[in-house]
């Protein structure tokens, strides 16, 4: 198991993930951010392009894996409310 982070910042719900996220994040047993976790996912949440190395086992498919599903999340709400008339639109072709 990777190396949990330390400090008051270092909570996933401080991080403003989407909450069916941290839903997941503790059925997986995940009670803090590793390092890397804590330093680039609010990064990556903020639309910044990151360069990230750590070690093995340090948590990096988390550390970008959360960011890019909550953009999934996100755009998959614009395009529902797109689609049903949320950009004025006539909901389809
Ligand atoms: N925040 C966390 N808390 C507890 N365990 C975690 C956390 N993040 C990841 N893990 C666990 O730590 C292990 C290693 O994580 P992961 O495979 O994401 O690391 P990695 O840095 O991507 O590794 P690699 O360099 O091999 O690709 C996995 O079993 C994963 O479930």
């Amino acid at each position: 198991m990777a190396a949990a982070a330390e400090g008051p910042a270092a909570r996933f719900e401080h991080m403003g993930l989407d909450p069916r996220l941290l839903r997941a994040v503790a059925e997986l047993g995940w009670g803090s951010p590793t390092s890397i976790q804590a330093e680039a996912i609010p990064l990556a949440l903020e639309g910044r392009d990151l360069l990230v190395r750590a070690r093995t086992g340090s948590g990096k498919t988390g550390a970008y894996g959360l960011p890019v599903l909550q953009h999934l999340l996100r755009a998959r709400e614009v395009s529902g409310a797109a689609g049903r008339g949320g950009r004025g639109g006539s909901g389809g072709r």
